[in-house]
């Protein structure tokens, strides 16, 4: 776990954020500065509004009120200084589009093949391919590709051009363990190495556990956001799921199973329960 709090301006700056649909709160009045070589891992069960939170620093989704900062200005889509790997979507069948050509786009910001990329691009594309291990299938159609190779090169792409912020929404999905490991160390060895910052949504934090500076825990309309060990706790937890939940840290992985007593009270704890981990 990281030693130092980060320092530094914040890259991304909420103050005040909510995001409703209809009348419907998925969170309200979130404050958070994530601040240059932070690792902030975002938990919290289904529809609890993760990708939401992704997309309003993206300026895909606007806030019902509050405001957003990034990289010290108000939220602009198509920043350069922000990467982002998207929840998993497959390519569609017969689009042509090589894994090559996804990296580039992702190094220099130009359309795929136009124009031609120069040597330096060139080369950093093939440093980026072979550190997400897509070397042997760069030149094949992305769409050919299997789910966990396609999430590979999805992740070089957002990292290729060395943003200041890099928002992933569940990178590991479709990842045997070892690409797991891998390519979450990918994603910390180039924040370590630009001090830059990471949100990482996800649904098990133990592969990240190690690197990750502080959680945002959103869970049932709450949220807490603090380091790992303040927020994994069974009584934050039991409080945000509003049912008896315990946590368990065994072999340096967190458990979160439900209480005896709290058994049948909210299902989609007990999905994540039957699944024997959750975070
Ligand atoms: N544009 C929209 N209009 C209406 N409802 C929306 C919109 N975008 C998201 N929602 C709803 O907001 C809720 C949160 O969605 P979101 O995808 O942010 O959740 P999540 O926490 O990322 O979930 P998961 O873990 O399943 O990926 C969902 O119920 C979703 O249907």
């Amino acid at each position: 776990m990281a030693a130092a709090a980060p320092t530094g301006d914040p890259v991304l700056e909420l103050e005040g954020g909510a995001l409703a649909f209809g009348d419907r709160t998925l969170w309200s009045g979130l404050n958070l500065k994530v601040r240059p070589g932070e690792f902030l891992a975002v938990l919290g069960p289904n529809g609890t509004g993760k990708t939401s939170l992704l997309r309003s620093v993206l300026g895909q989704q606007k806030l019902t009120s509050g405001r957003i900062k990034v990289l010290g200005r108000p939220v602009e889509r198509g920043s350069r200084g922000v990467g982002y790997v998207p929840q998993q979507k497959l390519m569609e069948r017969g689009t042509p589009v090589r894994a090559r050509d996804l990296v580039t786009f992702g190094v220099d910001g130009t359309r795929w093949g136009l124009p031609v990329p120069s040597r330096a691009t060139r080369r950093r594309v093939d440093e980026v391919l072979e550190a997400v291990g897509a070397t042997s299938f760069a030149d094949a159609p992305v769409a050919t590709l299997s789910g966990g190779e396609q999430q590979r090169v999805r992740v070089g792409q957002a990292i290729a051009g060395d943003p200041q912020l890099l928002l992933c929404d569940e990178p590991l999905i479709s990842l045997d363990l070892q690409h797991q490991r891998e390519v979450s160390e990918l994603i910390d060895q180039q924040r370590k190495r630009l001090n830059s910052a990471v949100v990482f949504v996800t649904h098990d934090v133990n592969p990240i556990l190690d690197m990750v500076d502080r959680v945002l825990y959103l869970a049932g309309g709450r949220f807490r956001v603090g380091p790992p060990d303040e927020v994994l706790r069974s009584e934050v937890l039991s409080y945000m799921y509003n049912t008896p939940v315990e946590v368990i840290r065994t072999r340096g992985r967190v458990v979160v199973i439900q209480s005896p007593e709290g058994y049948g009270v909210h299902d989609h704890l007990e999905h994540h329960v039957r699944g024997g981990l959750y975070s």
